[in-house]
């Protein structure tokens, strides 16, 4: 049942408003703003019947103590006929409706029944996106200040249909930036198409954003089809690495943007849809823009909103979370029991240069998770290994730097050989006899190799 608060100076007003109220939900009453704002701590209220002439702080100022408390609650302003100034003035803070008196209490009745359907509705649309949020993505972490602005942003260009251009390293998190703020918008139940730029050759791409009808290109088949931009109607198209996009295909994105229509391609019919458009790339479009390589107008019109996702390194506040998150979703995926991070593979993952971003570190953890045993995640089944040569024996490899100098890549490539024939093709092993973790070694094996 809702909770409804009464808050008048008057006796009589108070009681005849609870008589008639109190069929259809619980009244409490008071007689000032003060005593009611203690009272929400204990019993949340759903709607405020206050009274916009109440001695002392009035009613105005009484609505914004309320809203500032207690945002989700409703408020029905109660004033005399004269004071409609007032009432615009509280319509402007958030006040739900007004009522004056003399009451007409069938009217009373009415609005207040009016209000909980609409607040009833309200929660109910929250739950169904509650809903779809949790069975769409994956969960979110970040504690770090600039990650939190990230998602405070987040929360703002969610509710309009703006485009969005969102920018940052490799695995950074776009993706994930871009399907939050699709299902924070209020087409949360619409579709959220992923289109990526880069994957779809460019012959291709015009016919798979735009669509086809019959017979446009040779293969186009007897029926036509819809492009994606049609199938994310009403919902959101994400175009992923949009620095990848040709120039013709960015000349019709633009089209688009500019009035909401497209043709199919060897369509005679222009199209209308109603679709946002949000982009994300790694690359730096204003340097494209500089070569020529991307269109300045459709730039301005794709970064009406900028979110620039920091790379993990410049958020190292968040790796330790991050890292957690993952061993224990990653646990469950391949049914292990892992709860713990030893604090030599937390040393290791909080002084590692993650350049691959939060998938880097996600592949670290899902190898660890794969290899080892659980429960604690340690330096063995990450593959990282200190040193077993000890130092003294270095000392008999050195020899003074000759007058003509040397080839350092060359003594590199050396002992990287030496370490993988001795090793059997065993990476790992290859990698403790040269005391680096096992990515580094991959990393310099990739490089031996080109
Ligand atoms: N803050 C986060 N919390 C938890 N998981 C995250 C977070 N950010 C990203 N991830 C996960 O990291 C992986 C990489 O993220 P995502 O694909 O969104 O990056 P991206 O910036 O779009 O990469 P690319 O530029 O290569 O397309 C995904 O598995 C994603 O779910």
């Amino acid at each position: 049942m809702f909770c409804l608060y009464i808050i008048d100076d008057e006796v009589g007003v108070r009681n005849s408003l609870r008589q008639a109220l109190k069929k259809i939900c619980t009244v409490k009453t008071f007689s000032t703003v003060e005593k009611a704002l203690k009272s929400i701590d204990e019993e949340p209220v759903d709607l405020v019947l206050l009274d916009i002439e109440l001695p002392g702080i009035g009613g105005v100022n009484a609505l914004k103590q309320l809203k500032q408390k207690s945002p989700g609650t409703a408020v029905i302003m109660v004033t005399a006929n004269d004071e409609i100034p007032m009432v615009v003035s509280c319509m402007k803070q958030g006040a739900y409706d007004y009522i004056t008196k003399p009451f007409n209490l069938k009217m009373v009745v009415r609005k207040v029944h009016n209000c909980f359907e609409s607040l009833h509705m309200k929660k109910e649309v929250e739950l169904l996106q509650q809903k779809y949020f949790e069975e769409n993505l994956p969960c979110f972490i970040g504690e770090s200040d600039s990650i939190q602005e990230v998602m405070t942003m987040v929360d703002s260009v969610a509710k309009s249909p703006a485009p969005v251009l969102i920018l940052g390293e490799s695995g950074t998190g776009k993706d994930l930036i871009a399907r939050t703020i699709h299902y924070k918008s209020e087409s949360f139940q619409k579709s959220f198409v992923a289109l990526n730029c880069a994957s779809i050759p460019e012959n291709l791409i015009e016919s798979e954003l735009f669509g086809y009808e019959k017979g446009a290109f040779s293969g186009a088949g007897t029926k036509g089809k819809k492009g994606q931009l049609e199938l994310a109607q009403n919902g959101t198209l994400f175009l992923d690495e949009i620095g990848d996009l040709g120039l013709d295909a960015q000349a019709k994105i633009l089209r688009f943007l500019e009035d909401g229509g497209f043709y199919r391609l060897g369509g005679t019919k222009k199209l209308f849809v109603k679709t946002r458009i949000v982009s994300a790339t790694n690359k730096n479009l204003e340097k494209m823009i500089a070569k020529k390589l991307f269109r300045e107008d459709l730039y301005y019109r794709l970064a009406l909103i900028k979110i620039r996702v920091p790379s993990l390194n410049k958020r190292r506040k968040d790796i330790i979370p991050i890292a957690k998150h993952f061993l224990i979703e990653l646990s469950k995926n391949y049914k292990k029991k892992f709860n713990k991070i030893s604090p030599e593979v937390e040393q290791y993952i909080l002084k590692h240069r993650w350049k691959g971003n939060i998938r880097e570190l996600k592949n670290f953890i899902e190898r660890g998770v794969i290899l080892g045993k659980g429960p604690t995640l340690n330096a063995k089944a990450v593959g990282i290994y200190k040193t077993s040569v000890p130092s003294k024996m270095h000392n008999n490899l050195l020899q003074p730097l000759p007058e003509e100098g040397m080839d350092l890549n060359a003594l590199e490539a050396h002992y990287m050989e030496e370490a993988i024939k001795k090793s059997q093709g065993n990476d790992a092993l290859a990698a403790r006899l040269l005391g680096l973790s096992y990515y580094a070694f991959r990393y310099r094996k990739k490089q031996l190799k080109k």
